[in-house]
């Protein structure tokens, strides 16, 4: 399977829960972003998701479907990847293993030639994603470090997530997370909303992910962003 994703430093993260404006989409997919992610939390739905797939998948842009759960994993033939989060940084086994295990025993046939695996790290406590998996927010640069050891070294999760949706992330603890992984790719994501912050974040990870700023606001953020990187 081609493994190009390896090579994007800029990924743009479009919610099917969420309304896009005429025009927008065609805006986005020319921006210069290197892929597009399709991914939510909460109130997505194999309808809206597949909606939103047919509004993108004229373009030629990579695809990711990144379902947070079993449902949304579909492999429609536009779907390039399916990335499949499990989050290090919770006690409740749902969002490590468990969900995972009612995928397997549930569905038919599973395209595993596009399935990656990530290792979540989720940061901001108050993001849908933090209430949803009652994740262990509290974590310093070292704790991180553990984590991150365990999911490339341990694991071998070829991407490591660190999430901070909706908030600017503290650049310490990606520096931290850098620091201690040897093959994983690095994914940064959360409250990017200018180019100094894409550039900042963009220095220290592999890949930076910019979601809520495309919704709120607009195509030129989303263009300096993607400036400030490539
Ligand atoms: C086994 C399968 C196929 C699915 C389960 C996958 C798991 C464990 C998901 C856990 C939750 C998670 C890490 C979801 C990834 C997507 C994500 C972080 C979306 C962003 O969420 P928010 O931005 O907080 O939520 P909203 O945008 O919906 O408010
Ligand atoms: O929406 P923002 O805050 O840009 O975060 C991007 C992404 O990491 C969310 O899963
Ligand atoms: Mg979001």
């Amino acid at each position: 399977m081609h493994a190009n994703w390896k090579t994007w430093a800029h990924v743009t993260k479009l919610d099917p829960d969420k309304h896009l404006p005429p025009g927008a989409v065609e805006e986005i997919v020319t921006s210069g972003t290197d892929a597009l992610m399709l991914s939510g939390t909460l109130n997505v739905t194999q309808e809206n998701l597949r909606e939103l797939l047919d509004m993108v998948s004229a373009y030629g842009l990579p695809l990711v479907v990144e379902p947070a759960s079993p449902d949304c994993a579909i492999f429609d033939g536009e779907v390039d990847h399916l990335f499949v989060p499990s989050v290090m940084n919770t006690s409740d086994a749902r969002w490590i293993i468990g969900k995972h295990y009612a995928w397997l025993r549930n569905s038919g046939s599973i395209n595993w030639d596009i399935v990656v695996p990530e290792a979540y790290i989720v940061l901001n406590p108050a993001s849908a994603v933090g209430r949803v998996t009652g994740a262990d927010c509290t974590l310093a640069k070292e704790d991180v470090a553990a984590f991150v050891g365990v999911a490339d070294r341990y694991f071998r999760f070829p991407i490591v997530y660190i999430e901070y949706s909706g908030t600017y992330g503290d650049p310490d603890i990606v520096r931290a997370a850098s620091d201690a992984i040897e093959h994983a790719i690095l994914y940064y994501g959360g409250g990017i909303r200018s180019a100094e912050q894409a550039a900042e974040m963009g220095s220290i990870a592999d890949t930076i992910v910019v979601g809520n700023a495309v919704y709120e606001d607009g195509i030129d953020v989303l263009r300096a962003t993607v400036r400030a990187v490539q």
